[in-house]
């Protein structure tokens, strides 16, 4: 059977699966409304089914396209973001709420002092995106993708973050790969963005010159954590363990999060001393289980031993700060609890990046077949916000195997690989019965 033979049987497959599922719930192009599926997550059937179908249809679009305007269509791809960059920057989808949900052209253009013309190639770039409709010749609507940009959810200054800030240090990655002393580095001052900006996002946002972007990340990533958010909460089992310890925890948000979902779960959060005010921040309100201890906010640095006993530890976002060697002895620091209590387990939150690997057997099969399942889902996403995140933040993203090698060479043995339905995932470990200690 031909690749393209393959291609279509899978679709027509997965795509009747989901199709099963979605009866009542089929998502539009059209209207502004949110999908029920925007907002939740989908069972993990359709899901799966969904994850296929995006993997074929990507694979289908290389398949069908002529190498000149595939190589084409990739080199000018930044147009979308340039595009997206104008629609959130001028507040289209605004305008068009604004006015009764239809807006033309030339009004558009006007509200937004600029050339209807310039205007018109842009949205048009983004209608064959699916963001926004033309709905006739130069009068355009909000669909449920551009409805989301509207002011007030974080939306649009989260795709302003990536579109202009963000945007901005991904030419100066190759420049950090060609240069000898920063190829190997994963500091901030040393990546693509300190490249562009003269220093790390972290530091720029606290300049006079990086205000925009200190509102754009404060305003824009909680509305995209509120979605792995989603996935985290549902896609572990929390509840199974009485005590959870949060290892570098940042602002608290995931424990509290499980809290919330989980009352009777203690939860535990470990930070360095300087961020003890903030994590009290997210738990005001709290104090009464605070004093009762179901929560504590408590001082811990993670290159030392670790003397919490708990039931899981976990630890989001954190090994991706460091070298491998680094990132293991964070790990290797939760022995002389897990010896204290061998059943605990620990928890890496990471992104997984996933690899397609296609041997000459599998040449002609569905991409969907061989995507492995220990890896994150969403991967047109995932490989976007991996690529993204290390010109933005530095650090290091790696591959299922890469942490599985960490934690593996922390002297942990790995358990299970957790697929959260979002672009991260999790890692689980345990103290093996006989360690190396
Ligand atoms: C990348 S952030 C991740 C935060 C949090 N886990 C999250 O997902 O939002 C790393 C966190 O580790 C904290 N941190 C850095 N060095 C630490 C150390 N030696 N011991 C404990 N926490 C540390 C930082 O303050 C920061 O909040």
């Amino acid at each position: 059977m031909s690749l393209l033979a393959s291609l279509l049987n899978d679709i027509a497959a997965q795509g009747k699966r989901l199709e099963e599922f979605l009866v009542d719930d089929p998502p539009s192009l059209y209207e502004p409304d949110a999908w029920k599926y925007d907002e939740e997550l989908l069972p993990r059937e359709p899901w799966e089914a969904c994850q296929a179908l995006l993997a074929d249809c990507e694979q289908l679009i290389s398949l069908l396209m002529p190498t000149k305007l595939k190589l084409m269509y990739e080199s000018i791809s930044n147009n979308a973001a340039v595009a997206l960059n104008v629609a959130c920057d001028l507040k289209i989808a605004d305008k068009i709420a604004e006015h009764r949900g239809e807006r033309t052209l030339a009004d558009l253009a006007k509200d937004c002092q600029t050339d209807q013309h310039k205007l018109g190639c842009t949205m048009r770039l983004l209608t064959h995106r699916h963001i926004f409709v033309e709905v006739k010749p130069d009068v355009f609507r909000n669909n449920r993708h551009s409805s989301e940009l509207i002011s007030g959810n974080g939306a649009r200054e989260c795709c302003l973050l990536e579109t202009d800030d963000a945007y901005k240090a991904g030419p100066a990655w190759l420049t950090v790969m060609k240069d000898p002393k920063r190829m190997h580095s994963i500091e901030a001052k040393d990546g693509a963005f300190a490249e562009v900006f003269g220093k790390g996002v972290l530091e720029h946002i606290f300049t006079p010159q990086g205000a925009t972007c200190m509102t754009n990340m404060t305003v824009g990533v909680p509305w995209m954590s509120t979605i792995t958010v989603a996935a985290t909460r549902s896609d572990l089992a929390w509840d199974s363990y009485a005590t959870i310890c949060d290892v570098g925890a940042g602002l608290g948000s995931v424990m509290l999060e499980v809290k919330k979902t989980y009352p009777s779960v203690n939860v535990i959060c470990q930070e360095l001393e300087h961020m003890i005010p903030v994590m009290q921040k997210t738990f005001e309100g709290y104090e009464n289980e605070i004093s009762k201890g179901g929560i504590a906010l408590k001082v811990h640095d993670y290159f030392t031993p670790q003397e919490t006993v708990a039931d899981a530890y976990w630890l989001r976002g954190v090994i991706r700060e460091y070298e491998d060697a680094t990132a293991a002895q964070v790990l290797a620091n939760l022995k002389p609890a897990l010896r204290k209590n061998p059943k605990a387990r620990v928890f890496v939150n990471e992104l997984f990046i996933p690899r397609l690997t296609t041997t000459a057997v599998a040449a002609r099969d569905a991409a969907s077949q061989h995507l492995s399942k220990q890896q994150s889902g969403w991967p047109l996403v995932t490989q976007m916000q991996q690529l993204g995140g290390q010109q933005l933040f530095s650090g290091k993203e790696r591959t299922f195997d890469e942490i599985k090698k960490i934690g593996e060479s922390a002297g942990l043995r790995f358990v299970k690989y957790h697929r959260f339905r979002m672009f991260t995932g999790v890692a689980e470990f345990e103290l093996p019965t006989s360690p190396k200690l």
